[in-house]
């Protein structure tokens, strides 16, 4: 295999906290808005690129699911990963755990197959095309109902050797854990991974109801796990990864600005600390964008930031494969920075 990167390019780094449909850049969602025949509001990309100021995530979301009625084929889905992937490993992500929003999109008529087998085509020659290795994450979303999740894992069944794990996204506030209980007792059953998002704009309560009822293995985002000093020492004590997104919170206004970011603080309190892109379409960035910004506003040094590619191995789902985990782990030692 041809070497992914060489000593020019960023640190080696696992994502593990990444919307695939986050990735629709605004040329794509035209140029598949053209082949299927969709009408979108937004004249043409630069109109639809000033329509990227959000308040809060609810105000992301909403765009975030307009714009991805565009994605209908599974040639979309594949095209979709395709060009992640590239950008990704141009980055230096060398393992990336995707998550996809099935709900939203077989509700409005395309199927679970389209879009799994779809994103499947990219994912699964991912490592020949791009160096890339892949897990794939299907979240729930938290604002549908419980029913719905339990009939979204239902429909995944036939797919499941393609599913590693699966995650809770979307409206957080108002939207505990615990309505979740069922699904993800199910899905452990199933022999899936279990992550949540947690703690990006809910309390911290939703961190400790994400780990106790719903056994979440890691958490997503898990930002305001800062604001309760015992929830702190639990997730140091358990050694409980957290996917932080720092550009993802300052455009949602999580944090008032990047320089305000608790990242420093929280690799100094012993907290497992990831960071990741979350939706690099929309929030500008992709994995080695947000290296560099965390390393230039937040002053982070050389070894805070092999720490933070480090701990992406470690908390990756690589349990069935611990020897690529020690290669990827290698090859973070051994990087040079420049
Ligand atoms: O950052 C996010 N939070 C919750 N749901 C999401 N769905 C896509 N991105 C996000
Ligand atoms: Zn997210």
């Amino acid at each position: 295999m041809k070497p992914p990167y060489d000593a020019s390019m960023p640190v080696p780094k696992a994502e593990l906290h990444l919307h695939i449909e986050g990735t629709l850049e605004p040329e794509l969602a035209f140029a598949l808005a053209a082949r299927n025949g969709v009408d979108l509001p937004w004249a043409d990309t630069d109109a639809l690129r000033e329509a990227y100021r959000f308040q809060d995530l609810q105000s992301f979301l909403n765009l975030y699911y307009a714009l991805m009625t565009v994605l209908r084929t599974e040639r979309d889905f594949e095209d979709l990963a395709d060009a992640y992937l590239a950008r990704a490993a141009a980055q230096g992500v060398r393992h990336a755990e995707i998550f996809f929003d099935p709900q939203a999109h077989t509700a409005r008529g395309v199927g679970m197959g389209t879009v799994v087998e779809g994103l499947w085509r990219a994912l699964g020659r991912s490592e020949e095309t791009h160096g890339v290795s892949t897990r794939l994450i299907m979240c729930f979303l938290r604002d549908e109902s419980a029913e719905s999740a339990l009939a979204t894992l239902d429909a995944a069944k036939p797919h499941l050797g393609r599913i590693t794990g699966v995650g809770l996204d979307s409206a957080e506030v108002g939207h505990p854990p615990a309505k979740f209980r069922e699904v993800y007792e199910a899905a452990a059953a199933l022999g899936l991974r279990r992550v949540a998002h947690a703690g990006e704009e809910g309390p911290p309560e939703y961190i400790t109801e994400a780990l106790d009822v719903l056994g979440v293995e890691r958490v997503d985002h898990g930002l305001r796990c800062v604001e309760d000093p015992e929830l702190v020492a639990r997730l140091v004590r358990d050694r409980i990864p957290l996917t932080l997104c720092p550009l993802s919170n300052v455009r949602l206004r999580a944090v008032d600005t990047l320089a305000d970011h608790p990242l420093p603080a929280m690799l100094d309190a012993g907290l497992l600390c990831t960071v990741n892109s979350d939706d690099p379409a929309y929030f500008g960035g992709y994995a080695g964008d947000t290296f560099d910004a965390v390393r230039d506003t937040l002053g982070l040094g050389p070894e805070r930031l092999r720490e933070l590619a480090r701990n992406s191995f470690l908390a990756a789902f690589l349990d069935d494969d611990e020897g690529r985990r020690s290669r990827y782990l290698a090859e973070v030692e051994a990087y040079v920075f420049p």
